[in-house]
């Protein structure tokens, strides 16, 4: 069956974003958006409060009634990870059995460590879970520059039919079945992306940066070797690439978010996910012994164990070691 009608849950930066995306590909699409006030803004003024200049494509309807978008031939799930549950947990009592959704938020549930997969399968055995991740600032695809991604699901036939479904001129999807590699990559790297902007907040220096986003990525490929992922993947769009991107630019939240501590600022107000996944991600490297001091760091800065030089000096003090 060809993927015709799709539903954007979330009219955020990124759901915004993806729905533009899907308009352009040709697709038929319905914006779902949970807030009352942020729904008719995105209905009057055909454009999103965290993406202030887009105007929304003429494909595009926004609706209140999560019942609609349940019906589209595939669904993506662009809410914060923190919300995911909840918001499947609604949809899948009106949704069509076999549908496809599609995760889109990037990072692990508090309290059950979840993969974002993880939680579409146990709120209902009768979709199709599906992710997508990799090196995309919504105000970038939003305006059609060129971007790839990794779409990820158990069966090849329908990873593919999600890329096919969503590829345009600007946005080409690459497929995958690694769905727990591409879920880690996007949620290690938001917590590395803190990191690196703490480092440049902080002042420490170009080379410094190299060094974090390297030993950062040992880090990401240690924890997603010890889950299953395939080396590939990690190395792949939704591991490496995206935490190149967001370790290297203040367009990303979690780096502007590390930036404001580093610089010893309050950060912005704005969705930064690294902030609540580098607690969960810190308990799972403990249950399962995986050196990461880097997320760490980041979680013992964030629950104001350490302070950030402390943070730092932590790190340069750590015995010398053969590098892996
Ligand atoms: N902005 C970006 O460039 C990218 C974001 N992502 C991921 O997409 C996810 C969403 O991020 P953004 O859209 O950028 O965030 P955002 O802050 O721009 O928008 C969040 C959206 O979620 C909705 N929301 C908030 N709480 C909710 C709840 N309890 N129930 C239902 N909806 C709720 C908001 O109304 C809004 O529509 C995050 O996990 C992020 O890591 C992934 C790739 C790129
Ligand atoms: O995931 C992203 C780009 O791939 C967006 O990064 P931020 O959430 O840090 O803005």
């Amino acid at each position: 069956m060809t993927i015709q009608r799709i539903a954007v849950l979330g009219g955020g930066a990124w759901g915004t974003a993806l729905a533009q995306t899907a308009a352009r590909a040709g697709r038929d699409v319905t914006l779902w958006e949970f807030d009352a006030g942020h729904a008719e803004h995105l209905s009057q003024q055909r454009e999103s409060r965290f993406l202030p200049g887009v105007k929304l494509e003429a494909a595009i309807k926004v609706t209140r009634a999560l019942g609609e978008a349940a019906q589209n031939d595939a669904i993506l799930l662009v809410v914060p990870a923190q919300a995911l549950r909840s918001v499947v947990t609604q949809l899948t009592q009106t949704m069509k059995p076999g549908t496809p959704l599609i995760a889109c938020a990037k990072g692990i549930e508090h309290g059950t460590h979840k993969f974002m997969t993880e939680i579409i399968a146990e709120c209902t055995d009768s979709a199709v879970p599906a992710i997508l991740s990799g090196p995309s600032f919504a105000a970038d695809v939003a305006r059609g520059l060129p971007t790839a991604v990794t779409i990820a699901a158990a069966d090849s036939l329908v990873a593919e039919k999600l890329a096919h479904a969503l590829n345009s001129g600007s946005f080409r999807p690459y497929h995958s079945t690694d769905i727990r590699g591409v879920e880690i990559g996007g949620a290690v790297k938001n917590v590395l992306a803190i990191a690196s902007g703490i480092v440049n907040g902080r002042g420490l220096g170009a080379s410094a940066s190299a060094a974090l986003t390297t030993r950062g990525f040992a880090e990401m490929v240690r924890f997603g070797r010890a889950l299953g992922a395939r080396p590939e993947t990690l190395t792949g769009l939704s591991g490496l690439g995206d935490l190149i991107l967001t370790c290297s630019s203040p367009q990303s939240r979690n780096f502007s978010y590390g930036a404001a501590l580093g610089r010893g600022e309050v950060p912005s107000g704005k969705l930064a996910e690294g902030a609540f996944t580098a607690p969960v991600l810190l308990e799972m490297a403990r249950d399962k012994n995986i050196d990461m001091p880097i997320s760490a760091a980041v979680a013992a800065v964030l629950a104001n164990e350490h302070s950030v030089d402390e943070a730092i000096a932590a790190l340069l003090s750590r015995p010398i070691k053969a590098e892996e």
